[in-house]
């Protein structure tokens, strides 16, 4: 098998394919050095045609985001026909198959994942960023049923800031904002906020609160901002929702009302926080671990790790440091695996 994948061979070892989509196949792995589960998606340059933009967008993007409920990009590799993305173990799959499988949650459970939704997109925008295509399939979740947020193919880092305007009509209509559709010019945080409004009524409610199978009625109906209102939400839920999905930008709910809106500190108490978990300083005993490994000095190895190729060192901290996090030994193995 690895035979088909010669730059994997020796750092990791494949598995099944466990998905595989338009221009990418994601396969199950370890990494060799810590025998940490992966998923690699493995994109065939020749096949990705004018999505090969997408792909250096999305790369670019995820170096830049490091954050407890965004997917950890560990690693890429290009060769001159592919790319191999490293990407953090999510096997529980997509939200959007958990909740068919439960028809609808209920508000309790719809705010502890939301909570985790605001986090990770309060976090990007800070960051200057704006996902773009905020849907339940491009949230993924791990084992521990935390929410990780993926696919940044489509966003946005607008020169010059958040407060420039964008144009390109994107993402997947039916969480698509008014202005985003109307082609007008538009601000990517504001359209972010309404596609986390689309969000969360699925979550609640288990279907979308504008849906057509033609797209030019299915637009009328976003432009109206007019949806059912199903008599399971309670008030509060209908309010934030209302609050999310105004036509006008202007009057939408702003990332930062969001985070401290009682709706989502109702029960917590406290608000979300958005900070990323990651420390920026590197991490002592992970530095320790590798400098051993390589035989090289520790201030060596902190140089090395700090200059965050995502190449297989980057990988081996990250994971390394993820093993830590989960209250694993901090060890690499010494020699390859049995499941080589
Ligand atoms: O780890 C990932 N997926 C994943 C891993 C193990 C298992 C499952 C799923 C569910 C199927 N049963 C086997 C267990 C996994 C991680 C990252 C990314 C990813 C990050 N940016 N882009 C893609 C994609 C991933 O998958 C795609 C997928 C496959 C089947 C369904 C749902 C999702």
């Amino acid at each position: 098998m690895s035979s088909q994948y010669p730059e994997l061979k020796g750092f990791y070892h494949l598995r099944e394919t466990i998905g595989s989509g338009g221009f990418a196949k994601v396969k199950l792995a370890y990494h060799a050095l810590t025998g940490e589960k992966v998923a690699i998606k493995i994109m065939d340059k020749r096949a990705l045609g004018d999505d090969l933009p997408r792909v250096k967008t999305e790369i670019a993007a995820m170096k830049e985001l490091c954050h407890q409920h965004i997917c950890k990009l560990y690693q890429v590799l290009e060769t001159e026909t592919r790319f191999y993305m490293v990407l953090e173990y999510c096997p529980e799959g997509e939200l959007f198959d958990y909740i068919v499988s439960k028809d609808r949650l209920d508000e309790a459970e719809a705010r502890i994942f939301f909570r985790q939704i605001v986090s990770a997109v309060a976090y990007i925008h800070i960051k200057g960023y704006a996902h773009r295509d905020l849907k339940p399939e491009n949230l993924l979740l791990d084992e521990d049923q935390n929410l990780k947020l993926i696919d940044f193919g489509l966003c946005a880092k607008p020169k010059g800031g958040m407060e420039n305007h964008l144009f390109t009509c994107c993402g997947s209509p039916a969480y698509a904002a008014p202005e985003l559709i109307s082609g007008k010019q538009y601000l990517g945080a504001e359209a972010d906020l309404w596609s986390m409004g689309v969000l969360l009524y699925a979550l609640l409610c288990g279907y979308l609160p504008f849906d057509d199978e033609k797209i030019p009625s299915l637009y009328r109906k976003i432009q109206s901002g007019k949806y059912e209102v199903p008599d399971w939400l309670t008030p509060e839920s209908s309010i934030l929702i209302a609050q999310m999905l105004q036509v006008d930008p202007k009057r939408r709910i702003s990332i930062q009302q969001l985070i401290n809106h009682p709706w989502l500190r109702k029960g917590f108490n406290i608000p979300c926080e958005f900070e990323s978990k990651y420390k920026m300083t590197l991490d002592e005993d992970c530095l320790t671990e590798l400098a051993v490994h390589y035989g090289q000095k520790r201030r060596e190895m902190e140089t090395k790790v700090s200059e965050w190729n995502y190449d297989y060192l980057t990988a081996s901290y990250f994971l390394l440091l993820e093993k830590k996090m989960k209250g694993r030994p901090v060890r690499l193995l010494q020699k390859p695996t049995a499941t080589d």
